[in-house]
């Protein structure tokens, strides 16, 4: 999927809203246990009742991993069946030396030697630009680099200071010299938006994935001020709010609704926020 697609759906929908799958086994309704892959019927539920309020999905890797290979299979079922209008991300943080960055590309790019085909994949820039570029061999396919991410822990590293800035900065630096606005985008954690007018003040063109609204406690409006630019420039995902949001037979019209909820916002912040040349919608 284009920058360009991208932000066409998000004005034909209203909404920047990425859900994370991140089904667990562990927490799905019992109801769905009998079933003969329960994480594939409730992730089928969850996308039925939610595809209208968002335009992109999100599954965390490590949810179907750790359960080996029926894991793998409930997750390519689930990439199948979400529609192409909506852009799809591997949570998978990867990265490693360029000939093994290279196969975890074709896990997530290539159907025919993995049975998936992600639109993009998340990836850790710590190992440096060859370890991306494999991922930026597929084309149209994305690259998210963590830069500075929602949980305590960023502190530890992110905002070491080198040559008078953060390391953070130096990844959305260097990593402009490895593919434009058109192909990477950057993870940005919701409880950072204090940092996302600086953040803007480097990437201006890029979007940004932003997680840890919801269960983790950031501020959608808070992001959006902060964060939008004239395409919108924002994917905010939310898994656990909404995909738990109810847990009885009616799982999937409490998602849903939250889903919805979410949407009506982002409606109101796209009105106040994304106020500047183009505006389709
Ligand atoms: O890359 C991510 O998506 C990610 C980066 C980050 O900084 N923080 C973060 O929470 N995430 C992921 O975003 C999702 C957040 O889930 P909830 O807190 O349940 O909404 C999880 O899949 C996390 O692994």
């Amino acid at each position: 999927m284009t920058h360009k697609t991208l932000f066409e759906q998000i004005s034909l929908k209203k909404s920047y809203l990425c859900v994370g799958l991140d089904t667990d086994i562990r927490k799905i309704p019992a109801h769905l246990l009998k079933e003969a892959d329960p994480v594939f019927a409730f992730n089928k539920q969850i996308i039925d009742a939610t595809l209208d309020f968002c335009v992109s999905y999100k599954p965390n890797i490590a949810f179907y991993e750790a359960m080996g290979a029926k894991g793998w299979e409930s997750l390519q079922k689930t990439i199948e069946y979400i529609p192409k209008s909506h852009f799809t991300i591997a949570d998978a943080k990867r990265g490693d030396i360029g000939n093994t960055s290279g196969l975890y590309a074709r896990t997530f790019f290539d159907p025919t030697s993995s049975g998936l085909s992600f639109d993009s994949v998340t990836v850790a820039p710590y190992m440096g630009s060859d370890s991306v570029l494999p991922f930026l061999e597929f084309e149209n396919k994305w690259v998210i680099l963590l830069a500075l991410t929602s949980n305590s822990g960023s502190a530890d590293f992110q905002r070491i200071t080198a040559d008078d800035k953060p390391l953070f900065e130096h990844v959305l630096i260097k990593s402009q010299e490895w593919a434009g606005a058109d192909r990477m985008m950057y993870v940005v954690g919701a409880t950072q938006a204090k940092d996302l007018k600086y953040i803007r003040g480097i990437v201006p063109d890029h979007f940004l994935l932003v997680p840890g609204v919801g269960a983790q406690g950031g501020s959608l409006e808070e992001v959006s001020k902060y964060g939008m630019n004239k395409s919108c420039g924002l994917l905010i995902n939310a898994s656990r709010s909404i995909i738990y949001a109810g847990n009885g037979t009616d799982f999937a019209i409490k998602a849903g609704e939250e889903a919805q909820r979410m949407q009506q916002e982002m409606a109101v912040y796209l009105d106040k926020y994304c106020n500047q040349i183009e505006r389709p919608f």
